[in-house]
């Protein structure tokens, strides 16, 4: 039921349902395949248990009651506390942070961590719901991380602060600690690090016999008495922080996980969803992402200079639409005007859809849908233009077709107003610095298309630069930059618009993005 195209959505479903081998997908699903990922099970290194661990961490200071902190991404700014203790979280920030855009706060790719984690360490038969709209902080919060040497008492208030009642504390503890475990090179006083000559061997002791699978090992263990999680069975007392908090309702809760899988696989997500969407009073999430099972992609609109325009991009479409082998995928352009396409006004792609050149999967094997791409490139007369359009799919050997029309939108081609890539440039050059340096600078020389530009009053291009030069997690701050009047395409109600825009160099120009905005009356 998603209509696209969703500003609040778009970016995240990219990355959550092109996981592995999507168009332009950076693939950070991959670090976590098997949940262990590009961890290390024999040194004691679980990317699984490092993603959810961090997002427990970041969330865990939380006032549920004031309403605030949360999933914040603050904890990138607490990292010298000591109940932030180990790798996991710079880790986590820099296997992250480059993914930050303003349709993509690090609070959310935090989520979208967690998500992937619990589904690779799951096999997929977890998969927690994705809403998106979290904010970064922009500074530290509250200190309030639960530490093992806490007692009971101290625990309940925390978990009573973050927003769950002590049952709920059992259960959700038991939730994070099945999978990784406590780090010697962390906590020697917990599980004592004697060096092995291996200066990567992180000397972990597992929280159940399977660290790298989701399930209620945790449990079964803990009411058999034969587990080795160090925070219930550890030779220090003080830090069984498990111990004290499985054992707190007479292990009424425990054994209740203990007994069926499917009941502690379920209470987990109920709680882990209720975790991840932990948030400060001011923000809105939106619905779950759910993937589009047709989704237009790299749409580009070129206005030619022989009064023709060209419509082309991407079509992914979800492999359980192609029916069979030879099935096609035809788009249906809907004139400006929204009269009917004929021979003498065709706005069909029929062919020249080069047919699947990737293929999106998951990183686990219960994907809930993998994905084939289309290329398409379509020319019409500019006068003749395309508002929208629609995605048929005609299976290969019955030739019955389906038409995908967004929900009864069509898919809009959104060309009234358009970045010409082809006419535009970008160029880093040097200026000359203090004390005999040399700076490096980029220019982005931008073309817009505006059509029936006597409409509109101003033509602006809104860019987004990172508020600490070269650091994607510190906040954007925008520069507006009203374009100028270049030229009316002849032939075409289309004029094109154009800016110089530089800055100093600090990042490759494709991480600064820039928003078009037209305005005048009434539009
Ligand atoms: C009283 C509450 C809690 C305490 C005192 C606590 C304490 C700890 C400690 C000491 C470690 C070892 C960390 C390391 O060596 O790197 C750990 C690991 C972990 N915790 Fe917790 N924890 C609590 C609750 C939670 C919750 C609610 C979750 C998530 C839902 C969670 C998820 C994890 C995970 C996944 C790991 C393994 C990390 C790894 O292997 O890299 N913890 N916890």
């Amino acid at each position: 039921t998603q209509v696209w195209p969703d500003a609040r959505t778009d970016r995240l479903e990219w990355l959550l349902y092109e996981q592995l081998g999507g168009y332009g997908s950076p693939g950070i699903a991959f670090f976590v395949h098997d949940c262990v990922g590009i961890g290390n099970e024999t040194q004691g290194v679980n990317f699984g248990a490092e993603w959810l661990r961090n997002a427990y961490h970041d969330m865990s200071t939380a006032d549920t009651i004031a309403g605030t902190g949360g999933l914040d991404g603050s904890i990138i700014y607490e990292l010298d506390r000591a109940e932030n203790v180990g790798h996991a979280f710079l880790e986590t920030r820099d296997s992250f942070s480059g993914l930050v855009t303003t349709r993509s706060s690090l609070a959310d790719l935090y989520a979208l961590g967690a998500v992937f984690a619990v589904g690779a360490c799951s096999n997929g038969s977890m998969i927690l719901p994705l809403r998106a709209g979290r904010i970064d902080a922009r500074e530290a919060g509250p200190s309030g991380v639960p530490e093992p040497q806490q007692d009971l008492a101290t625990h309940t208030a925390s978990f009573a602060r973050q927003g769950f009642n002590a049952t709920e504390m059992i259960e959700l503890v038991a939730c994070g600690h099945t999978i990784g475990g406590v780090h010697g090179i962390d906590f020697p006083e917990i599980v004592p690090f004697v060096s092995n000559g291996d200066p990567d061997d992180e000397h972990t002791s597992t929280f159940d016999t399977t660290t790298r699978f989701f399930e209620n090992k945790v449990a079964t263990e803990f009411i058999s008495n034969t587990t080795k999680n160090p925070l219930v069975s550890g030779a220090n007392v003080t830090t069984r922080s498990d111990e004290r908090i499985f054992n707190s309702d007479g292990r009424v809760t425990m054994r209740k996980l203990a007994e069926s899988n499917d009941y502690f696989t379920s209470r987990c997500s109920t709680l882990l969803e209720r975790m991840l969407n932990t948030v400060s009073k001011e923000v809105v999430l939106t619905e779950p992402i759910d993937y589009y099972p047709v989704k237009p992609r790299a749409a580009q609109v070129d206005i030619n200079a022989n009064g023709t325009m060209t419509f082309s991009g991407v079509i992914r479409v979800e492999d359980a639409l192609l029916t069979s082998p030879n099935t096609q995928v035809r788009l249906h352009f809907v004139p400006r005007n929204g009269s009917q396409c004929s021979d003498a006004t065709p706005c069909s792609v029929t062919n020249g859809i080069s047919g699947n050149f990737e293929h999106a999967t998951c990183v686990y094997t219960k994907c809930p849908a993998t994905f084939s791409f289309f290329e398409y490139s379509l020319v019409v007369s500019s006068e003749q233009g395309a508002s929208s359009f629609m995605v048929e799919i005609v299976d290969g050997d019955t030739g019955a077709s389906v038409i995908h029309d967004n929900n009864g939108n069509g898919f809009p081609t959104g060309e009234s107003l358009q970045p010409q890539y082809k006419l535009s440039t970008q160029e880093t050059f040097l200026i000359p610095g203090p004390d005999n340096t040399f700076e490096s600078k980029q220019q982005l020389n931008l073309t817009v298309a505006v059509l029936n530009a006597e409409q509109f009053t101003n033509v602006t291009a809104i860019f987004y630069e990172h508020k600490i030069p070269g650091i994607n997690t510190g906040g954007w701050t925008t520069e507006s930059v009203e374009l100028t009047l270049s030229r009316k395409v002849e032939g075409t109600n289309f004029t094109f618009y154009t800016t110089s825009y530089s800055r100093m160099f600090n990042d490759p120009i494709g991480a600064h993005p820039f928003d078009l905005v037209a305005t005048g009356p009434g539009r």
